[in-house]
This record gives C-alpha cells, sequence and structure tokens, in this order.
C-alpha cells in the first residue's frame, strides 16, 4: 500500500523542490515543531535519501516562551528518530528592533544561515504553506501595497526554499496526523493580539463564508501572477534607469516623465535605495512625493527621504543624494 495522500503530496512536493541539487549535497530542514515544519521534515527525510541526498534539520530556540528549551530538545529527539542528521538546536537571543515579531525572525535567519554555512548545507527548507501565503497577500492587500508585496513569498531567495507554498496547511495537519507526529502549537499562532493570528482566524474564515471556499487558493495565485507582473516590470525598469541617466549622475525628467507610472515609480525607488534610503523604511509615499517632481512640478523645494536621502530638481535634472548638489 502507497503512502496516504496527504503524505504523498508533502513528499511529492519536496521531492520537485530538491531535483535539481546533486547527490552527496546536504539539505537542511528549518523546522519549528508546528505541523508544516514537521511535516516537511519528515517527507524530507524520506525524499532526500532517494535522491542521493542528506538531509538535516535546524531548530532555533528563541528562548521566548517558558519551556522552551526542553521542547526544543524533544524535537531534536523525533527529527533524529526520522532519520534526520545532523539535528542541531541553536538557542538565540532575541532583540528588541522593529517589535518582537521581527526581532525573533532576524535572530532565527540569522542562526539558521549561521548553521548552513557551518555544516556546508546547499539548501534550507522553510514549511510555508498555500496558507501562509494566502494571509501574506491578504495583509499586502490590506496596507494598499504593490504588486512585488502582494507577490508574497518567493519560492526561493538565497539558499532557503518553500517547497510547500502550493500545499494547503490542513494537507501538513493530515500528514502528521497520518504519520503519527505530534505537532507542537504556538499559542502566539492563535493569540489575536498578532495581526497574522487575526488574518488566519477572522479574516480569512470571514472571506471563505462570505465568498464561498477557495480563497486562500485564489490569493496563492494572485501572489504567483503578480510576481511574474513584478519581475518584468522591475526589468523593464532596470533598462529604462539606464537610459534616463544624465552624464552629471542625475535623472533626465523628460525621460522619467515619458516612463508609464509603475516603471518611473520603480526607477525611483531603486534610485532613492541606491542613494542611500533604507528600502524597508521607503513607503509609497515617499515615492509618489519624488515623483511629482517629475510629474506635477511646481518649482517645489527637495523631497526629504528616509536614510537622510534627499531628492531635488534642478534645470530637468532629478538629483538624489545624501545632501543636495551645489548650485551650479
Ligand atoms: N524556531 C524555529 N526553528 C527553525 N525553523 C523555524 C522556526 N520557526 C519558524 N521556522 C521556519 O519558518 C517557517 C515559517 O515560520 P512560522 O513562524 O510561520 O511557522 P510556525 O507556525 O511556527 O511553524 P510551522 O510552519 O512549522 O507550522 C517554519 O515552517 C519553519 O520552516
Amino acid at each position: 500500500m502507497g503512502p496516504l495522500p496527504a503524505v504523498a503530496a508533502v513528499r511529492v512536493a519536496v521531492r520537485r523542490c530538491l531535483g535539481d541539487l546533486a547527490p552527496g549535497e546536504l539539505v537542511l530542514v528549518a523546522c519549528s515543531g508546528g505541523a508544516d515544519s514537521l511535516a516537511l521534515a519528515a517527507a524530507t527525510a524520506f525524499e532526500a535519501p532517494r535522491a542521493g541526498l542528506r538531509a538535516g534539520a535546524v531548530t532555533v530556540d528563541h528562548g521566548l516562551q517558558p519551556g522552551s528549551a526542553e521542547r526544543a530538545e524533544r524535537l531534536r529527539h523525533v527529527l533524529g528518530d526520522l532519520g534526520l542528521d545532523p539535528v542541531e538546536v541553536v538557542p538565540v537571543q532575541v532583540g528588541a528592533e522593529g517589535g518582537p515579531e521581527a526581532a525573533a525572525r532576524t535572530a532565527r535567519y540569522r542562526a539558521l544561515d549561521e548553521a548552513a554555512e557551518r555544516l556546508g548545507a546547499a539548501a534550507v527548507l522553510l514549511g510555508h504553506t498555500r496558507d501562509d501565503q494566502a494571509e501574506t497577500v491578504l495583509l499586502g492587500l490590506a496596507r494598499g501595497s504593490g504588486a512585488r508585496s502582494l507577490a508574497g513569498m518567493p519560492a526561493r531567495f538565497g539558499r532557503y526554499r518553500r517547497p510547500l507554498l502550493d500545499v494547503p496547511r490542513a494537507t501538513t495537519r493530515a500528514a502528521c496526523v497520518d504519520q503519527g507526529l505530534e505537532p507542537w502549537e504556538d499559542p502566539h499562532n492563535a493569540d489575536p493580539a498578532y495581526t497574522r493570528a487575526r488574518i488566519r482566524h477572522q479574516a480569512l474564515p470571514a472571506l471563505e463564508a462570505a465568498l464561498g471556499p477557495g480563497v486562500s487558493a485564489a490569493l496563492a495565485r494572485t501572489a504567483r501572477l503578480l510576481r511574474d507582473d513584478a519581475d518584468a516590470l522591475d526589468a523593464w525598469a532596470e533598462r529604462a534607469r539606464v537610459e534616463c541617466v544624465t552624464p552629471n549622475g542625475g535623472l533626465d525628467t523628460d525621460a522619467l516623465a515619458a516612463l508609464p507610472p509603475a516603471v518611473r515609480r520603480r526607477v525611483l525607488r531603486r534610485a532613492a535605495v541606491e542613494a542611500g534610503s533604507p528600502a524597508g523604511s521607503l513607503f509609497a509615499v515617499h515615492v509618489e512625493a519624488v515623483d511629482a517632481l517629475v510629474t506635477a512640478w511646481r518649482g517645489q523645494g527637495p523631497v526629504q527621504l528616509p536614510g537622510g536621502v534627499v531628492a531635488v530638481r534642478r534645470c530637468g535634472t532629478l538629483y538624489l543624494g545624501q545632501e543636495p548638489p551645489t548650485q551650479s
């Protein structure tokens, strides 16, 4: 008898994701002990050896909840019993910058990066599912984000891979039950103090009740479509930017004005980031203010951007830098 459907679905997703790795390479599963990454760990332990790969796991102990160290040790044994080797528990210190969730994420990725370097891993697998992707898109919609944000999480970035982006959370849960695995339920995931939890437990169920089932799948599909669109627009903007650059390092406002707004805003955003504006602090309002120097010019003064960057228009040229250029 073959594996049960949920177990098979997770394994197929993992098999597809590992196809390009060379025999003998090490793949690490980032496992929190939750249903998604536990099902991912079990599937990787099964699939990797069949592809000639080695499979290990890393679990990061954020130390934020009582008993987290003991839980991590128990998980180490569960992962070892699945056949993963090595299995590492990495304790981290979580700072405060950007709020508790962002600080935990920063500490986690740093620990995962270090473990991957130290162990020489070719890939690190994350357990984000189709439902996580839908939640990300809904969050972006609620914030009025552009295509890049609505494109959600990429299936790959650097050494990281997300094999389960097309797999529903219900399937990872069923896969755990079918294999006798007991996932840990992070109380934060149900805590309405967190936006993500409210999206998961209130917003998406309300949408499904009003619009019918399939909303999560549709949102994840939107992410896939918008990723292609955003990639195409980014490539267009990169070519357009080169054509807008003036001999003295500014941007020609006539050339900018001739671009479609979606392309122009990307050119301006990129120019601001290159001038030293941190990408994470540069919002649509900032880019729109710079855009007004091009498309709604009425002699307005410099635009201040995060990171001390200033955008200023002089004689048909837009300059972005730490200091406005001296008048010539
Ligand atoms: N403490 C951790 N140690 C290792 N990897 C982690 C940890 N927390 C999260 N991850 C990785 O990041 C992914 C997404 O994290 P997120 O916090 O959304 O998931 P979770 O609900 O805690 O766990 P899961 O996704 O396993 O159900 C996890 O699937 C896992 O691959």
